[in-house]
């Protein structure tokens, strides 16, 4: 295969054969970061009861219409109302209840004086907070002094005053991030409809890797693709499983292969899919290393192996393997290599595996800062994804700025490092200049 294929229509090819997962029921924690599939609506008002926001009294305001600090109202506390109490006692005239935030307003009361505004019922001045449960088990008793007014309502939250029975929680498609999970558990639901995390299986190729914390012989290097590609799957809401590095052996390859696929949902190798001699990713899946008599595409359709007008990121292997015809990204080598063809095509994959209206990163336009650097050269006809560090519009609706961090070489992982975004270089440039504006996609 000779073509060349664009950064965009590799994107949509491999798309295309990509369906989200099928919905299960999942408990609030598991469903962290999953698309619901149904709307999700209010069985029953939110708060469920007229409650407490202070702690305090529960009064009539016919009892403290007038009261100051001069003149207060002297009433009788008739009790304890606690968050959770369930048999409030009633408020008569003349009466106040203590009672606390959350807890239900009781029959009879109106509105909440908060502690502060009273003397606590200790017959001083302003009370700084009530006496605590513990240090009087038998609860408030005696007068309370109240030296401030209240409305009707005042101090008050209102059964349904957050949302009201029947209405819309949650719309399909919503992703479950910390508030929603909040909402749901607030109106009672315990598991929800959703597409499950994609199980991503990440897998590095080399002879010459060593997992870090081992000594590096001679030649040798620490995996540290595996590392990167893993925690990115996780971070695109992956449940992601890593493999150590196999070794640049067909055998051992498609064996290792083989044993993952039970458990993936998209399986992602790096490196091995140059043009070299120990390239064996390419060998083992492209279909070339069948041995005589095998099929040589007997895990379902073989990965393809393609060059693309992109830097870094040539060469890339994509393809339904297995029974299940699970996708296969076959991502190059190089560090900066791997880690870009993982945002531009595996995250993509499973934020389309999720259900996610939007798979792509979203772009913004900025303004490149070269400093004292000259000019930046860009190859012809390829789309480049230089590293940058962005600076976000000082005013709203400005522009931000991106600087370039570190060179082109697809072997800088240290500036990598460094960088938060990739400055998109079009095909049709081949200079990047001071002051010039470009797409940049920040990695957040
Ligand atoms: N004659 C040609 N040589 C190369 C070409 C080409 O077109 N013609 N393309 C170059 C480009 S571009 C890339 S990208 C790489 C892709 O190579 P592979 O995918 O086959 O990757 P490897 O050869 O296995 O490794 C490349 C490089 O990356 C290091 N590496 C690999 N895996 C890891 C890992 N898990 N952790 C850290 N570093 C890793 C490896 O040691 C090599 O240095 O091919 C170019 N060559
Ligand atoms: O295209 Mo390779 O991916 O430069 O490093």
């Amino acid at each position: 295969m000779t073509d060349i294929w664009s950064v965009d229509d590799h994107l949509a090819d491999v798309l295309a054969s990509v369906r989200p997962l099928e919905p299960i029921e999942l408990s609030l924690p598991e469903a962290q970061g999953c698309v619901l599939v149904e709307d999700v609506t209010v069985p029953a008002p939110l708060p469920p009861f007229d409650n407490s926001s202070m702690d305090g009294y529960a009064v009539r305001t016919a009892d403290v219409d007038g009261a100051g600090p001069e003149y207060p109202a002297v009433l009788t506390v008739v009790g304890d109302v606690a968050a959770g109490s369930a048999e409030p006692p009633t408020v008569a005239p003349g009466q106040a209840a203590r009672i606390m935030t959350g807890a239900p307003l009781p029959p009879g009361a109106e509105a909440v004086v908060p502690v502060e505004w009273t003397d606590g019922g200790a017959g001083g001045g302003p009370a700084d907070a009530m006496t605590a449960h513990a240090a009087d088990p038998s609860g408030a008793g005696g007068e309370v002094r109240v030296h401030r007014a209240v409305r009707a309502g005042q101090y008050v939250r209102r059964r349904g005053s957050d949302v009201g029975a029947g209405t819309l929680a949650l719309r399909a498609g919503t992703v479950l991030g910390p508030p929603q999970l909040g909402l749901l558990a607030a109106i009672g639901r315990g598991s929800v409809p959703v597409r499950p995390r994609p199980r991503v299986v990440v897998m590095s190729t080399g002879s010459e890797l060593v997992p870090p914390g081992e000594e590096l012989g001679p030649g040798r290097i620490h995996d540290s693709n595996s590392y990167v590609l893993a925690a990115a799957a996780r971070d695109a809401g992956g449940q992601v499983y890593r493999v150590g590095a196999v070794a640049d052996d067909a055998d051992s390859l498609r064996a290792a292969v083989d044993d993952q696929l039970v458990r993936a949902d998209v399986l992602v190798t790096s490196g091995g899919v140059s043009v070299g001699a120990y390239d064996v990713v390419k060998e083992a899946l492209g279909g070339a290393g069948a041995g005589p008599g095998e099929e040589p595409m007997a895990w379902g359709g073989g990965v393809e192996f393609r060059r693309l007008a992109m830097q870094p990121g040539k060469p890339q292997g994509f393809g339904l393997v297995g029974p299940d015809r699970v996708p296969l990204l076959a991502l190059p080598g190089n560090p900066v290599s791997a880690y870009v063809s993982f945002e531009l095509f595996v995250r993509p994959v499973i934020r389309a595996l999720m259900g996610c209206a939007d798979v792509n990163r979203p772009r913004v336009r900025a303004v490149v800062r070269l400093g004292d650097a000259g000019p930046l050269a860009s190859p012809e006809g390829k789309r480049q994804f230089l590293r940058g560090a962005y600076r976000p519009p000082s005013v709203p609706g400005g522009t931000g700025e991106v600087r370039p961090v570190g060179g082109a070489g697809s072997h800088l992982i240290a500036a990598l490092a460094q960088a938060d975004s990739l400055i998109v270089v079009p095909e049709s440039r081949t200079r990047v200049d001071d002051g010039d504006e470009l797409d940049v996609v920040p990695l957040g």
